[in-house]
């Protein structure tokens, strides 16, 4: 299987949606439900807070959490930056409706779950986190709850990863579609690829593995 830059996983996010016609609520439904499909095959249903970026890996995030909600875990968001666009804002709205409340104070609810899911940042990431995301990176390295990172480990450069070891090192890493360039340094425990939406010829470019029967997700390691 291929491990993408950040270009490559741009352009293939570009051609999913140009080529091959799919709208980027399918692609984020199928995404989120992977991640939720992943963590509950390793994790018991308890208590997780979900991290919620302000872009698409954001909105995994949101609907990870309500299939996570299905799947009998308790959920709660962390959400500091909530941009207008209307996906998010029907995400949020289809959250509340699942009872699935915000949170302000990261610490305390950290305390109080049992795992923490990062939907901070994605595949468009670059640089350093600006505020107010450098707190809660910072926040997740000092936690010794376990991190199921969706797609990227926020704060990992996406090629080059965390060279430095600056940033935090999940327990899960949910790769989407195909696993990232950073992927490689991935030290956790369990190594997942969901988005079960890639058409065949695609799929065989990329070296994607076949899912085995109706999961949303396969585990790589
Ligand atoms: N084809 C697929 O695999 C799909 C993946 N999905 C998910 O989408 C993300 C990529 O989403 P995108 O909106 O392009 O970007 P991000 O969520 O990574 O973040 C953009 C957001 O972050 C801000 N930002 C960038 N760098 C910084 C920084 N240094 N500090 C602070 N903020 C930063 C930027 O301004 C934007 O606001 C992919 O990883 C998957 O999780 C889709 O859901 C479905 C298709
Ligand atoms: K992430």
């Amino acid at each position: 299987m291929f491990y993408l830059g950040q270009k490559a996983a741009q352009a293939i996010d570009v051609d999913l949606m140009s080529k091959y016609g799919y709208s980027i609520d399918q692609l984020m439904e199928l995404a989120g439900l992977s991640v939720a499909e992943s963590i509950a095959a390793e994790y018991q249903a308890g208590r997780v807070l979900l991290c919620i970026g302000p872009g698409n890996n954001g909105g995994d995030g949101l609907v990870a959490a309500r299939h996570l909600v299905q799947y009998g875990f308790h959920a709660s968001l962390f959400y500091p930056v909530q941009p207008s666009k209307d996906l998010y804002k029907a995400l949020l709205r289809q959250c509340e409706a699942f009872k699935i409340p915000l949170v302000q104070d990261l610490k305390t609810s950290i305390d109080s779950s049992d795992l923490i899911v990062d939907a901070l940042f994605g595949f468009s990431f670059k640089g350093s986190p600006r505020a107010p995301f450098d707190k809660v990176i910072e926040t997740l390295r000092n936690t010794n709850k376990p991190i199921a990172s969706v797609d990227i480990p926020s704060g990992w450069d996406v090629e080059t990863g965390d060279p430095q070891s600056a940033g935090f090192c999940p327990d899960m890493l949910v790769s989407l579609t195909a696993p990232k360039q950073c992927a490689s340094g991935f030290k956790g425990r369990f190594h997942y690829l969901g988005g079960r939406f890639v058409p065949p010829e695609m799929a065989s470019t990329l070296g994607i593995p076949e899912y085995p029967g109706t999961s949303n997700c396969i585990r790589l390691a």
